[in-house]
Parts: C-alpha cells; structure tokens; sequence
C-alpha cells in the first residue's frame, strides 16, 4: 500500500512538472509577433517587440573605445639645410631683381657713345641713389673717370666691368668676412645678436643656426629677447627644425641672466656654438643700450664674445647707419648682417654701411625662406647689382 501511495505521488509530481514546462511554451508560441498585432492591441506580459534591426540600448552605459584621443608627441622632423657655400650666387637671382632698376639705369648711360660731363653725373645720381652714399660715390665715380680717360676704355663690356672693379674695392673684399663660430678653449664660440626692433634679428638668428648646423656645427639658441614672448617661441621654433636647444627664461626676465644659463648649458652639453638672441632696441632708449652692454658684460662672465653681429635692415637706408653707429658705441660689433636687400632697389647701402662703421658686411638676407642668407661675397654681390644686360 505504502508503494502504491508513493508511486501516485511520483506520478503526480511528474505530471506537474510535465505541464509546467510545456504549458509556458505553447503560450509562447501563441502570442503574436507585435508586428502583427496591429493597430490598438496591447500585449500586457512583453514589452512591445523591437525590430531586429534596432539595437536595443546597453544597460550600463559603455565609454566609446578609445580613438588614440592621446598622440604620442610627434618627433620633430629635422631638416637638413642646404649648404652655404655659393648661396649668394643661388640667391643671385633675387638680388638681381631688386636692384635691377640701379643696374639698368646705370648700364644704359655707360653705353651712351659719348661719356660726357652729364652721363657721369647720372652714373653718380644712380650711385648716390642707391644709397651708396654721396661721398662714396664722388669718389667712385672720379677712380672710374680716370681710369677711362687713361686707359681709353670705348665698350660698353669694359666701361662696366671696371665699374664692377671699382665697386668691388669699395667693398674691401680683402676684410675679414668670417664668422668666429668655432669652438675654442673647451667651450663654444659665443655670437651676440643685437639690432633695432623687427630689423630680422630673431629670424637672422634662426637662419644663422641653419647654416651652422648646414655646416656640420652644433649650435644652442639662446633667447635672451624677454621683452616679447613670442620671440622667444619663434626662436625655439627655429631651433627644433635643425635639433637644436633653445634657453629661454621668464618673460619680462633678466636678459643678461637668460644669456648667461645659455652659454652656461651650451658649455655643459659641449655644442659648437652658442647663438644668443636680444631684444630689439631703440638706440636712442640709453637704458636699453646699458642693458645690452650688460648682457655682453655678464656673458663675458665665461669667456670673451666672439662675434657680436649687428642686424640692419637694408630698407631703413641711410638712417639704419646712424642707428648702427649707436650700437657700434654700446657693443664693439664685429660684423653686420644687412638683412631684406630683396626687398629694396638700394644695394649700395652695402658699401655706405662698411666706409661708414668700418665694420664688415659678413651676411646679407635675400628673403623670408629658412635658407635665405647668404655669406657675403663682394664680386657676386656687384655682379648681381649690375645685372647682366651689358
Ligand atoms: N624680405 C625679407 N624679410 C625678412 C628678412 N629677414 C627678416 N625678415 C622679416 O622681417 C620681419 C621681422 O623679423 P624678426 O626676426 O621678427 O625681427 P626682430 O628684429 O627679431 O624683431 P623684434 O624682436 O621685434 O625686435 C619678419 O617678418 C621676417 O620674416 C629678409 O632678409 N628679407
């Protein structure tokens, strides 16, 4: 009996499940697709169907995977500047085009059948108005009288290439045009770079590091220009196209102080040269022209300057030279860089700035480009001022 009662309660169990699990599934099968349910049925156990097509919402909000939001910082791409021998003869060209006006005018006189009295008045107009100052040209124009009358030049070919002489020895090729950038003593050369607000001095700077490092030298920039924060910037951003170090310091700093740590880290990491940066000054501001002998004075702290350099802007013409004569008495300047000669008909100021300060001509900036600095090269610079139409 005790059997029979607990096989039907087996039994019953079994049934119970049985219909447990096949009852839901029929009903499942039952409901219809919401899509079919049409309009005004509800269906109060299922939340409406979605269509398959639409995702239904995460639960928990995922973050979106990560798109490499963080860059690695790119590693500057160092360029190789072109090497500076022969540039002035590449950059020939554009100096050329500025100065074409003074070589036209002038070639055309010299080829007048007859050199008289006025012709060579014109020549010295021509000279004295592109800006080779008025005494110079006097003076170049009787050497070149002379030499026609005694050597009784009658070509136009010959007339021009003495002038192109004459020219060259007011030039004084025979200075000394070099830069002093060699490293010396266990420790980098040192080169100052001084001049008027927005002369180039920044970008001469930076164009001078190309042609250091074009050259095989290793070179640290020095930001000494606090008075403009974007100088400095702009500096750095010279010096990483070629590798190399900018110092700067706090904006409204101690000049001399950011040229000193300059020169003292180009001594600690051994480069080649150290090129400091100075703000632009007016030459009449005495504070500031104090300041910059300052900042060569401190300086001088770990060895003497090799080269100071003075900017001019070769637009500013004559008045550039008294601007430079200020400087020349603030700092002993050992070369000047004559920078935008493309950007002027007014070569000659070439030789008013060597007679006037007796200081040479190392460099002329032919353009904004990275590369448009040349050496300076007395023959090619006349060659290009006179232009080639004889
Ligand atoms: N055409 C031409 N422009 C030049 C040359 N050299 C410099 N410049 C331009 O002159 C402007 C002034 O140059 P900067 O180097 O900023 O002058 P800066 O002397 O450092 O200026 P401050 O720091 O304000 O004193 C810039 O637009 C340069 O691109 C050149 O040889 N030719």
């Amino acid at each position: 009996m005790e059997y029979v009662v607990a096989s039907l309660i087996l039994l019953a169990v079994l049934i119970v499940g049985a219909v447990g699990l096949v009852v839901p599934r029929l009903r499942r099968r039952e409901l219809p697709p919401s899509e079919q349910t049409g309009a005004g049925t509800t269906t109060l156990e299922r939340p409406p169907v979605v269509p398959p097509t639409e995702e239904l919402p995460p639960l928990v909000e995922r973050p979106a995977p990560v798109q490499e939001e963080v860059a690695e910082p790119a590693a500057p791409t160092i360029e190789a500047p072109e090497p500076t021998a022969g540039r002035l003869v590449r950059l020939r060209a554009r100096l050329s085009r500025s100065q074409s006006v003074f070589g036209r005018g002038l070639l055309s006189v010299l080829s007048r059948d007859h050199l008289d009295e006025d012709a060579w008045e014109e020549i010295e107009d021509s000279l004295i108005s592109a800006d080779v100052g008025v005494e110079a040209s006097q003076v170049l124009v009787e050497r070149l009288r002379e030499r026609v009358r005694v050597l009784g030049t009658r070509t136009v070919a010959e007339v021009r290439a003495q002038l192109a002489e004459e020219l060259t020895a007011a030039l004084e090729p025979e200075l000394d045009r070099s830069l002093k950038t060699a490293p010396h003593d266990g420790r980098p050369a040192v080169v100052l770079v001084v001049g008027v607000n927005g002369a180039g001095k920044t970008t001469t700077c930076g164009k001078i590091a190309r042609v250091l490092v074009a050259d095989g030298r290793t070179v640290l920039l020095g930001a000494a220009d606090t008075f403009r924060a974007a100088a400095a910037e702009q500096l750095a951003t010279w010096g990483e196209r070629v590798g190399a170090e900018t110092v700067r310091g706090p904006e409204g700093g101690d000049p001399a102080s950011v040229a000193f740590d300059a020169v003292k880290r180009g001594i600690d990491v051994g480069v080649d040269t150290v090129l400091i940066d100075t703000a632009g000054r007016l030459q009449n501001k005495i504070g500031l022209m104090d300041e910059l002998g300052k900042v060569k004075r401190v300086v001088e702290k770990h060895g003497t300057v090799d080269e100071t350099l003075l900017i001019l802007d070769a637009t500013t013409g004559q008045n550039g030279l008294e601007q430079a004569r200020v400087f020349t008495e603030a700092v002993e300047v050992t070369g000047v860089v004559l920078t935008k000669l493309d950007g002027t008909a007014k070569g000659g100021i070439v030789i008013a700035v060597q007679r006037k300060l007796g200081i040479p001509v190392k460099l002329v900036g032919l353009g904004e480009g990275p590369d448009d600095l040349a050496p300076f090269e007395p023959a090619a610079f006349v060659e290009a001022l006179l232009g080639s139409d004889a």
